[in-house]
């Protein structure tokens, strides 16, 4: 009997239902996979803001993951809100404990509205503990630049702080370009351990409905990766999965709406031409 893929999120939950543990679990259900999930912190959240963050003991961290790890057979795993170092902890060692693989790291560390959601007690840990397991790691650019210390301003620091974040002990890394001064586009750069690099453009939607693309794009990769996609296909359909949740804005709340994740399944990608993935090798 064949089984659907199992995953899991370890990650903080948003009230507003648009990134964390929400925009996990409904991209994992939009890309066929089956969605466990950890919840490290439960934020007071909605498309304005973070007005509280509230983090799961160290001991709750735990016993969701051994709840989990006992049961389910995990084809691949994500993380993205940890806060702090002993909530790190526990990940990585249930990893071990568990021997999972497929482990997507979104370094969360801040919400776009400018909370806090990863301590600066924790960076370290995230660094040293949590990176040297990842298959792939996949911040944005302010968090590339808060991992290496480089200013990212051209297609030259931006592959230099690639190599930087691989030599922390990840395999592979995407720096992903919501956040570049490209009006034109929108462009993830991919790097291996094996020098081998790609980037992913599409063309940049005008919109300030943004809010969980981070966190959509990291759910999504995961997905195919449990179902048994390589690497860079399964970042070429995250790319897609993003562009379609971006390029039909449900205008929900009054700030920084979430994207539609059901956008891709229904089909919403072949339909425009601004959706086109191009891909660089
Ligand atoms: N305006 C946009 N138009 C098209 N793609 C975008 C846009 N903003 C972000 N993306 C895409 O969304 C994904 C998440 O990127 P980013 O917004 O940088 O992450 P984060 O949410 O972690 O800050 C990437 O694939 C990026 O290229
Ligand atoms: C609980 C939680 N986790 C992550 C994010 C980051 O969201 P984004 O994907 O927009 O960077 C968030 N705002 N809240």
């Amino acid at each position: 009997m064949k089984k659907t893929p199992q995953t899991l999120t370890i990650a903080g939950s948003d009230s507003g239902g648009g990134a964390g543990i929400q925009a996990d679990l409904k991209t994992f259900q939009e890309l066929d996979v089956y969605g466990t999930s950890v919840i490290t912190a439960v934020t007071a959240q909605n498309t304005t803001g973070v007005s509280a963050i509230y983090p799961m003991s160290p001991q709750a961290v735990q016993m969701q993951l051994g709840a989990v790890g006992s049961d389910f057979e995990l084809a691949a795993l994500k993380t993205g809100m940890l806060f702090n170092s002993e909530i790190i902890k526990e990940a990585v060692a249930a990893i071990r404990k568990f021997g999972w693989e497929n482990i997507v790291v979104d370094p969360v560390m801040m919400a776009k509205g400018g909370a806090d959601l990863l301590q600066q007690e924790a960076v370290d840990a995230l660094k040293t503990q949590l990176l040297p397991l990842a298959l792939l790691v996949t911040p944005n650019i302010p968090e590339a630049e808060a991992l290496t210390g480089i200013t990212i301003t051209s297609a030259a620091s931006r592959r230099y702080a690639a190599e930087q974040i691989l030599g922390l002990g990840a395999k592979a890394v995407v720096i992903k370009g919501g956040h570049a001064v490209n009006a034109e586009y929108a462009e993830d750069y991919f790097l291996q351990t094996n020098g081998e690099s790609v980037l992913y453009r599409s063309v940049r939607i005008v919109t300030d409905q943004t809010h969980g693309t981070g966190c959509t794009f990291a759910a999504a990769v995961t997905a195919e990766l449990a179902k048994g996609q390589q690497l860079k296909d399964a970042i070429f359909t995250a790319k897609q999965f993003i562009q379609a949740a971006l390029s039909e804005p449900l205008n929900i709340g009054k700030g920084h709406g979430p994207t539609n994740h059901a956008a891709y399944k229904a089909g919403m990608l072949g339909k425009k031409e601004v959706n086109k993935i191009e891909v660089f090798q």
